[in-house]
């Protein structure tokens, strides 16, 4: 989807380092040793308790079109080194020129409702490949899985009113734009004003007019009749230029004028002043006109607070227009997503090494192994999530009436026993095997139609603003272990 935009190789769309670091494994012929990296983050964003994983269908696209162009080698061959000299040597503009990607790659699918520190995407496959997917991953999935959360929460408190993204002008370039509009509507938008992502994606799009219509006419009322005159089963009118209830009324003259051909007047749009008291006296001049049906839209640098507390000052809006604080990720413009290398295949045992990495802040350890997430549930939504190593116990096998014990990573005592006959579901699904495609993408309306799903399914309290409840993330005791002794080991302690 991304590569629908632009006409041009995105396989050099990565950190100089990756090249180098490429170069190196080509180098000292470890290129194709098999290595595991896993992709999550840390934290929740916006202070949130949950995250809407996203970005996957733009990952599955950048890979079906990977392959390093011609224009991209006569690139590569001008960078040099500090002595002048080509940074990289023929052979390896050879080997990459003839690089096609190999790995498999699991995911969790778009949609779903993910945490701090589980894998949302697993590569696996020769060193050189995953380490040259690390920086398109993570900008795809950082952005777009930042941008469909905020859209959540803005459905969150806009409840069943309609909720349209306005952001394309104020969005971070074209691309972000785009994408904004994609993760947007999956967050939970109903439609966007961005008409190329209508196109491209399949988003219903959606708009008012401009003050700059109204300005461009001698009277608001000569602006408003000549819009509905020209297109009269679509009028939202925009009332604020001037004075605002004046243009209420203004907007009731040309409702009558519609209703006397027959048509109607769909809404108003307030985009400035107090939207609270504007769109109470606005629904009283309408209904008083018999404008019962007649939407209120308001915009003007809204986000989920300021329509939070619009809401409890009892405003009558029927549709939020969102863009800046939506696109844009305002509180917190990014989400910081990592990609560690957790396993590397020892080629003499032909087993796994398990790899990490340390840091003095517990939240900076990276767990290793081949991870999978097991969502643990009941009838009344999602329970805990458990992360485990799928390679080193028996738990994808059929259940073995063993049961299992999830450890709490930031305090080993805080342990959760599930039994055996406990319902679950495995997150991660394969998305590559072996560097073809083998998973189905469903349609971008039933991904987000799986964001309500997967919201409804859990706890009030996760989904609170103020200080949510944790959800439960854990390590599977196995894995739990094994990360406490690579600690020890790496540290220079015996277990
Ligand atoms: N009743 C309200 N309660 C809380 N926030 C509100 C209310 N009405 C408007 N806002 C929000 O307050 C912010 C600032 O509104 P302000 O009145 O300064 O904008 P404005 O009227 O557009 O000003 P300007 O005319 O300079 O553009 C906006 O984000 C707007 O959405
Ligand atoms: O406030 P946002 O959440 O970013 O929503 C988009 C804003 O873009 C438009 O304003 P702009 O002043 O650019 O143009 P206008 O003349 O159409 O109001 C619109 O009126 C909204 O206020
Ligand atoms: O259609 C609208 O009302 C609109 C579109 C983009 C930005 N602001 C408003």
């Amino acid at each position: 989807m991304t590569n629908k935009l632009y006409d041009t190789s995105l396989s050099l769309l990565t950190d100089l380092y990756q090249v180098t670091m490429a170069y190196g494994y080509w180098k000292s012929k470890t290129a194709e040793k098999e290595a595991v990296f896993n992709l999550y983050f840390r934290k929740n964003p916006f202070g949130g308790g949950f995250t809407i994983a996203c970005g996957l269908a733009n990952v599955i696209g950048y890979i079906n079109n990977f392959g390093i162009s011609k224009k991209d080698l006569r690139y590569l061959r001008t960078l040099t080194g500090h002595d002048d000299a080509p940074m990289f040597e023929e052979e390896f503009m050879d080997y990459l020129a003839n690089l096609k990607l190999t790995c498999s790659i699991d995911a969790i699918p778009e949609g779903t409702v993910v945490f701090p520190n589980e894998p949302l995407v697993r590569v696996r496959g020769p060193i050189l490949q995953c380490q040259l997917l690390e920086t398109p991953l993570l900008n795809l999935i950082n952005f777009e899985s930042l941008i469909a959360t905020k859209a959540a929460r803005l459905r969150l408190v806009a409840e069943k009113d309609s909720l349209l993204e306005f952001g394309l002008r104020r969005a971070q370039g074209f691309d972000g734009g785009m994408t904004a509009s994609r993760a947007a509507y999956i967050g939970g938008c109903d439609a966007t004003s961005n008409v190329l992502a209508g196109k491209l994606y399949d988003i219903p799009v959606r708009g008012t007019h401009a003050h700059s219509w109204v300005m461009s006419f001698d009277t608001e009322q000569q602006a408003f009749d000549t819009y509905a005159e020209m297109m009269p089963n679509n009028v939202t009118l925009l009332v604020d230029t001037y004075d605002t209830l004046q243009g209420v009324r203004h907007a009731i003259e040309t409702g009558k004028k519609l209703v006397a051909r027959g048509h109607k007047l769909s809404g108003i749009r307030l985009d400035s002043g107090d939207l609270a008291y504007l769109s109470i006296e606005a629904r009283k001049l309408l209904d008083e006109a018999g404008f019962q049906d007649t939407s209120i839209v308001a915009s003007n640098d809204l986000d989920e607070t300021i329509i939070n507390s619009l809401k409890q000052q009892g405003a009558k809006i029927d549709i939020w227009g969102v863009g800046t604080k939506l696109v844009t990720a305002f509180d917190q413009p990014a989400l910081g997503g990592v990609y560690k290398l957790a396993a590397f295949r020892n080629e003499v045992s032909d087993r796994w090494d398990y790899k990490m990495k340390l840091s003095e802040q517990a939240i900076k350890i990276s767990t290793p192994g081949i991870q999978q997430v097991r969502r643990y549930l009941d009838d009344r939504g999602f329970l805990a999530d458990m992360i485990f190593d799928s390679e080193t116990n028996e738990l994808d096998q059929p259940t073995t009436g063993k049961g299992t014990v999830m450890i709490d990573p930031m305090d080993f005592t805080k342990r959760r026993r599930f039994n055996a006959g406990q319902p679950y579901e495995n997150l991660l699904v394969p998305i590559f095997q072996n560097g073809k495609q083998v998973y189905v993408l469903p349609d971008i309306h039933s991904v987000r139609d799986r964001v309500q799903t997967q919201l409804a399914s859990l706890h009030p309290g996760v989904k609170r603003f103020v200080n949510p409840h944790i959800y439960p993330v854990g390590l599977e005791k196995h894995l739990h272990e094994l990360k406490t002794n690579l600690i020890l080991a790496l540290r220079g302690e015996s277990a």
